[in-house]
């Protein structure tokens, strides 16, 4: 779907299509733990997020050189284009690389590379989100905002992900205060598989500006309440709470009851090579299994770009809204 929309939940590794995944396995001479493409697409059936987080850790594996963190983004930003993506605002696991000896340099770098290129290539402009793994350390988090220092003009904000169950937002206290003492903007997972509170902890002691998922909090009255007043924007992932069996089939899901509610919804892909759907493929997944209509669509749309960290600038926000007005439906 063609519709101009932001990407405000996307994790870059999760974007490891397994023709790539080969492709750089042999560039860089890594064996990996399954025979070719097909015998890879039979592992991904995932019973919850710890199942799918072990997959998605190991193909990372394959990601070593500037050069394949360069060719990651340049694929995802060719597909999000033709799914008409005009702003994303863009995860990544330094974590995830640096365990493995790759340096944070080496990933921000290479992510650059085609970032910069981005709007000239893809119309598509970008920002960067560091992710700091919850089921990692606090200490380690604060040991990567240290090594990200030399690259913060890269940077906007700090996210929070991995496992969450277990792994509450307070943990991260002192490293999201550190966050933003450097003017990073502050973003966190929350109520994916964790409960309501860990979303009010997200909010009241981490101080973040959006909730990535935040499906769970229709479980909580008032919290919904507050996050309808506060128009705190939520990234929903339709697509990755089927999969991640966080609902059972995508009719269930509550996406037009938090619309209907108030909440600030966006609907983004998450790890669109391990869930089947890129972000307009999303669109047209809750169209149909929803019955959102088009002026739906044109919501959450716009609500998209109202939830973007466009604030430095509010010229492009305005011409990215009317880009949507404009919008013809076929
Ligand atoms: O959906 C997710 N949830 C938490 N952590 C993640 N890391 C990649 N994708 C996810
Ligand atoms: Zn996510």
């Amino acid at each position: 779907m063609h519709l101009p929309k932001a990407e405000l939940h996307l994790h870059i590794e999760g974007t490891l299509e397994p023709e790539l995944a080969f492709a750089l396995a042999g560039r860089n001479g890594v064996t990996l733990p399954f025979a070719d493409t097909e015998e890879l697409r039979t592992a991904y059936l995932f019973d919850g997020l710890q199942t799918f987080l072990d997959l998605y850790y190991a193909l990372m594996t394959v990601l070593r050189t500037e050069e394949d963190f360069e060719d990651l983004a340049n694929a995802y930003l060719t597909r999000a284009a033709a799914q008409g993506v005009r702003h994303a605002e863009i995860f990544f696991d330094p974590q995830a690389h640096t365990a493995r000896g790759v340096p944070i340099g080496t990933v921000v770098e290479g992510l650059g590379r085609a970032l910069d290129r981005s709007e000239e290539t893809h119309g598509i402009s970008t920002q960067l989100i560091m992710c700091f793994l919850r089921d990692q350390s606090a200490g380690s988090a604060l040991e990567t905002l240290e090594a990200a220092k030399p690259y913060l003009h890269r940077i906007s904000a700090v996210g929070l992900d991995s496992a969450e169950v277990g792994h509450p937002p307070s943990k991260f206290r002192e490293v999201y205060e550190a966050a933003g003492a450097l003017g990073l903007r502050k973003v966190a997972h929350a109520g994916e598989e964790g409960p309501p509170a860990y979303i009010h902890e997200a909010l009241d002691v981490l101080g973040v500006e959006r909730i990535d998922h935040g499906l769970r909090c229709m479980e909580d009255p008032d919290l919904v309440k507050r996050l309808v007043a506060d128009r705190v924007p939520l990234t929903l992932c339709p697509l990755s709470n089927v999969r991640l069996r966080a609902i059972d089939i995508l009719e269930e899901h509550p996406l037009r009851a938090m619309m209907d509610a108030g909440l600030l919804c966006t609907v983004n892909s998450d790890d669109p090579a391990y869930f089947g759907g890129y972000v307009g493929d999303t669109f047209h997944a809750v169209h149909e299994a929803l019955g959102l209509d088009n002026e739906h669509l044109r919501t959450l749309a716009r609500n998209s770009f109202e939830a973007a960290f466009l604030d430095h600038d509010e010229e492009r926000r305005a011409r990215y809204l009317a880009e949507v007005e404009a919008y013809a439906f076929d």
